[in-house]
């Protein structure tokens, strides 16, 4: 039997659906609309797709988008001046300075001096730390899009064996705290990791977020297992025109898997629903509002 298709996309419109009609109750509550201020330095095109879709996906849900485009020789003190304006902006609920950054520009420094309580990415390290020792924060969108989608495709998780693969500081490690707080018991693997296969073979949830396009095989997975897949490479298909891939080898893994996210439709689109929704959640905090628990 073939694995079930975790649908991304479906998932997420869903959660922005309900994230727009809890912006509605919170305006006619706060006479206010959340804002979110993102911005983009230089031109890659993808950062500008990306940029794109999260402005539209936030006066989609009536909030209020504030984009920020500069150009790519902008200096780090001048980028670091335009995130104290905005921490100091009453209008701004949530920054989200788009990466990568150019070289001349310490990513660390930028991300450092964002006000952890507008930092709906959740990079800043103040986040990370509540992350990790079970505080109230922001939790960064791609891993937090990645639970939603095991906790409505499992249920409980407490007790399962789940294998990340790839201990980046955007995914890989919070996403491991996160499902450590769910009660998983957790592997961390990495290109240090030897004998991947067999590592993976353990695992009940695999989520791969090391962004080698196909890496990861069917014949790695326990059978039945659910594979959450983080990566989004673009490679050439056999026709010349590229194409999108994840970290998994999507065609023998879904022979072998239980459920599985597609790439595209995965977990990309609920990488941008949670955007908004820490959005409004930053919002809500800020005004001392209460939302819904689950949202
Ligand atoms: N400060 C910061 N925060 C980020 O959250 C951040 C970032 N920088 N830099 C770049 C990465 C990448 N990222 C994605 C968002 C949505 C899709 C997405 O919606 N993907 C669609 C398709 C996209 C396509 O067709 O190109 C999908 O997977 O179905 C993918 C990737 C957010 N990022």
């Amino acid at each position: 039997m073939t694995a079930r298709l975790i649908d991304g996309k479906a998932a997420a419109a869903s959660l922005r659906a309900t994230v727009a009609a809890e912006v509605a109750k919170f305006r006619s509550a706060t006479g206010r609309s959340p804002g979110l201020a993102v911005v983009l330095v230089g031109e890659d095109p993808a950062s500008a797709v990306y940029v794109r879709s999260k402005g539209k996906a936030t006066v989609e849900a009536g909030m209020q988008s504030i984009e920020h485009k500069l150009p790519a020789d902008t200096s780090e003190a001048e980028l670091l001046a335009l995130v104290d304006q905005l921490n100091s902006d009453p209008a701004v609920d949530g920054i989200l300075v788009q990466l990568p950054l150019p070289p001349q520009i310490d990513a660390n420094k930028v991300i450092t001096r964002i006000d952890p309580d507008k930092d709906v990415d959740g990079f800043n390290p103040v986040n990370a730390g509540r992350l990790a020792i079970g505080l109230p924060g922001f939790v960064p969108c791609t891993p937090l899009g990645c639970l939603k989608l095991l906790r409505a495709e499992l249920g409980d998780l407490a007790g399962k064996h789940a294998v990340v693969i790839g201990r980046s500081n955007i995914v890989g490690k919070p996403v491991a705290m996160l499902l450590l707080a769910e009660h998983c018991t957790v592997t961390i693997a990495h290109s240090r990791t030897r004998n991947l296969p067999a590592v993976v073979r353990q695992a009940d949830i695999v989520v791969a977020a090391v962004g080698r396009p196909n890496m990861v095989k069917g014949d790695w997975l326990k059978l039945h297992a659910t594979v959450i897949d983080v990566g989004i490479n673009r490679v050439e298909g056999d026709d010349g025109k590229s194409r999108l891939v994840g970290d998994v080898d999507f065609a023998s893994a879904r022979e072998i898997a239980g459920a599985i996210t597609p790439v595209p439709g995965g977990v990309g689109p609920m990488t941008i629903a949670c955007l908004i929704r820490n959005t409004l959640v930053s919002a809500a905090r800020r005004d001392g509002y209460q939302l819904p628990e689950d949202l």
